[in-house]
């Protein structure tokens, strides 16, 4: 319940900010004797805004302010704020760049009798990537309240079984000797724009299909792409037999309930976004569902932290940054060279060269790095007519 009370400016909380991670968070913790907002602002280099500004001064000097008294709600907020915290510290460590949301400080009421917020440039996002997770994190939360995960398990009670996305791709291999292919069903994308004018997901991943495809790869976000979790549903209720992978940005375990109920038969984590903890547990839940994980890395560091959690049957390595859009198609050869490579062969995994081919040469040189498998978008779905596109990738016809 809200009162109004006068009071002087003695907080009861200060900041402390975390050096780890660029003064950019503060940690409240509890003060012994009394100080100004300003004087903790100044001792830290921060600057706070008060939220209710002017406040009305009484006779002897003292700012009258407001407050609230604590409620359930404001602890677990703050509760929620402190496991924030914590989870990006952790990924820090892991070199992971891209933070999970804003951070916009810890929750209004939590900061005692004063209410304001940090000051924070830093609440705009790096890059691309952090600005998807960002928008990614609020959407999951919204549909959450629409379909519960108590619902989207009840759903999948009856649902019949993941295709074998990862044996797909094998015998494609095998049957070839060629790198299976992953079609990418993609409308646009940040870095290319509109990729094709009249999209009609169902006739492209058909056009797919018949082009020789073993898996597809169907870009479900909205925002950034285009997609939607219509076209997954579409594609596979038009009795397309390739293996599905919904292409998400997974942040959250409730994501993979909701694409298997929409019919994938895998999904994409990536590593520049999930620390190892939430990559072991995504894993086995897809595992648990049947279902294949296309882990994808970008860099050294990802791919070290990627071979070192077990049961882990498939990498993707990015040609593509999504930080900065840069694609380096050397980038699969350079992180399949070395240990890197040998750890791959002794432990099986079957590599996807992702991003950025277009030409016979480019398969031939991602072929000859050590993939098994190539994920493409943008060289296919531009051709007016898809298996032809592929024919053309490859350089000879590979349905046969
Ligand atoms: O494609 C982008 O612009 C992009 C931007 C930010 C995050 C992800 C992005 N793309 C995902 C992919 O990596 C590609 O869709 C996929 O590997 C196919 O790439 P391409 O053959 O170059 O279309």
């Amino acid at each position: 319940m809200e009162r109004l009370i006068s009071a002087r400016v003695t907080p009861r909380v200060s900041f402390q900010a975390v050096p780890s991670l660029n003064n950019r968070l503060c940690r409240p913790f509890q003060r012994s004797s009394p100080a100004t907002v300003m004087d903790v602002g100044r001792g830290r280099n921060l600057s706070f805004r008060p939220i209710r500004a002017q406040q009305p001064e009484t006779k002897d000097g003292a700012a009258t302010i407001s407050t609230k008294r604590e409620d359930p709600a404001d602890v677990l907020k703050v509760k929620e704020w402190e496991v924030g915290m914590l989870q990006d510290e952790v990924a820090a460590s892991q070199g992971i760049r891209i933070r999970r949301r804003p951070p916009t400080g810890p929750p209004l009421h939590y900061v005692g009798p004063f209410e304001f917020r940090l000051q924070n440039e830093d609440n705009t996002p790096r890059n691309i990537l952090e600005e998807i997770i960002w928008h990614k994190d609020k959407e999951v939360s919204q549909f959450k309240e629409q379909w519960p995960l108590y619902a989207l398990k009840k759903a999948l009670d009856d649902a019949p079984p993941a295709r074998d996305f990862v044996g797909a791709l094998k015998a494609a291999h095998q049957r070839t000797g060629l790198p299976g292919l992953i079609a990418e069903v993609k409308k646009a994308s940040p870095s290319r724009g509109i990729l094709k004018e009249n999209f009609d997901p169902v006739e492209i991943a058909k056009g797919y299909e018949k082009g020789g495809a073993a898996c597809l790869s169907v870009l479900t976000d909205k925002k950034f792409f285009q997609g939607g979790f219509e076209n997954l549903e579409a594609i596979k209720g038009a009795g397309v037999k390739c293996p599905l992978l919904c292409k998400e940005f997974i942040v959250d375990v409730w994501q993979i309930y909701y694409a298997r109920t929409k019919g994938a038969d895998a999904v994409l984590l990536i590593a520049a976004v999930l620390p190892d903890l939430d990559l072991i547990y995504l894993t086995k839940i897809c595992k648990m569902l049947g279902m294949a994980a296309l882990v994808e890395v970008h860099d050294e560091r990802e791919m070290d932290r990627v071979l070192g959690i077990e049961g882990i049957e498939l990498i993707g390595i990015n040609n593509r940054s999504l930080e900065t859009f840069k694609v380096d198609i050397g980038n699969t050869k350079k992180l399949l060279e070395g240990e890197c490579g040998q750890r791959i062969r002794e432990k099986d995994i079957i590599v996807v060269g992702e991003s950025g081919l277009f030409t016979p040469d480019d398969i031939n040189y991602v072929q000859e790095a050590g993939v098994k498998a190539v994920l493409v978008g943008e060289s296919i779905v531009k051709q007016d007519d898809p298996a032809k596109g592929i024919t053309g990738l490859f350089g000879r016809d590979i349905s046969l």
